[in-house]
């Protein structure tokens, strides 16, 4: 983690679905800072809260109580400082790859020369310039989500929230996208909060991981790693696969598996 001042802090956040006998606690007392350009990857078991957590911070929905902040000011909705990656890329599938990628610097304004230069950059930067007029129906799920990377990347946001956005991927996609996602993080220098329920995924991404509770979600360990450096500086980009990081690994697997009632409070681990 750098030592810049925060992009992103949660102070003391609890978010409430529901109300009377149906309320639920999806998350409590989140207490998070997240410096300029880190990537933070999110692991916890199913339902504890890591959406509701990247939604708060996307500004889609306001925490039931404590503080949302980016960049000093509290988050009041979603804007294009935080763009957001679903699951399922959501592309508008009356237009074609340029103007999918294009739509956002379009709607802000931009002249068109401008808007096509932009387009043309994010979409050599996905390896995807030679597709640009190709229709949504053409392309197959990863070359949809590359679009749906370039297009939020177009509207230059501080900040990308991604929610498994690799989930839907055969595995050998997967590989190629966590590789392309780690350059386009480095080259772009955004800051990163992914949510993913692949651990390997995570440690091979992430300078950050932080591990939250099963629901009402807390976060009950966070680390710093360099595995993404290290992928940064190798030709292959894989990841060295020592026996530390095997150890890491397994304690992540077993805080996510074990039953945590009576999570314990917060720790950091620095490899
Ligand atoms: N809009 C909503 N209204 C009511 N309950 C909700 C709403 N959104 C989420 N929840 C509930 O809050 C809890 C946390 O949900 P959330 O989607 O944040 O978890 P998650 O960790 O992302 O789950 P998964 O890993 O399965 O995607 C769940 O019990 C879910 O049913």
């Amino acid at each position: 983690m750098n030592t810049q001042s925060p992009l992103i802090e949660l102070r003391n956040v609890s978010m409430d679905y529901g109300s009377g006998k149906d309320q639920m606690l999806a998350l409590e007392e989140i207490d998070l800072t997240i410096a300029p350009q880190d990537f933070v990857c999110v692991l916890g078991p199913s339902g504890c809260g890591k959406s509701t957590l990247m939604k708060i911070i996307a500004g889609y929905q306001q925490p039931t109580t404590g503080e949302a902040i980016f960049q000093g000011e509290p988050i009041q909705g979603p804007d294009w400082h935080r763009g957001v990656v679903f699951q399922s890329p959501t592309l508008y599938p009356w237009l074609n790859v340029k103007d999918n990628v294009g739509f956002g610097p379009n709607i802000r304004g931009l002249d068109k020369k401008e808007v096509d230069r932009i387009s043309d950059h994010f979409l050599e930067q996905i390896g995807m310039l030679k597709d640009k007029d190709k229709a949504v129906f053409e392309l197959s799920g990863g070359m949809r989500q590359r679009v749906a990377l370039a297009r939020v990347l177009a509207n230059r946001p501080e900040m990308i929230l991604m929610d498994e956005p690799l989930g839907a991927l055969d595995a050998l996609t997967r590989l190629n996208m966590q590789t392309l996602i780690r350059d386009l993080w480095q080259e772009n220098k955004n800051t990163v909060l992914m949510i993913t329920h692949d651990v390997d995924e995570a440690m091979s991404l992430g300078n950050r991981l932080i591990v939250m509770s099963k629901q009402p979600g807390k976060i009950i360990k966070t680390y710093d790693l360099d595995y993404t450096y290290q992928a940064l500086k190798t030709n292959n980009h894989r990841v060295n696969i020592d026996s530390t990081y095997l150890e890491i690994k397994n304690e992540i697997l077993d805080l996510i598996n074990t039953d945590l009632n009576s999570p314990a409070s917060i720790e950091t681990s620095k490899k």
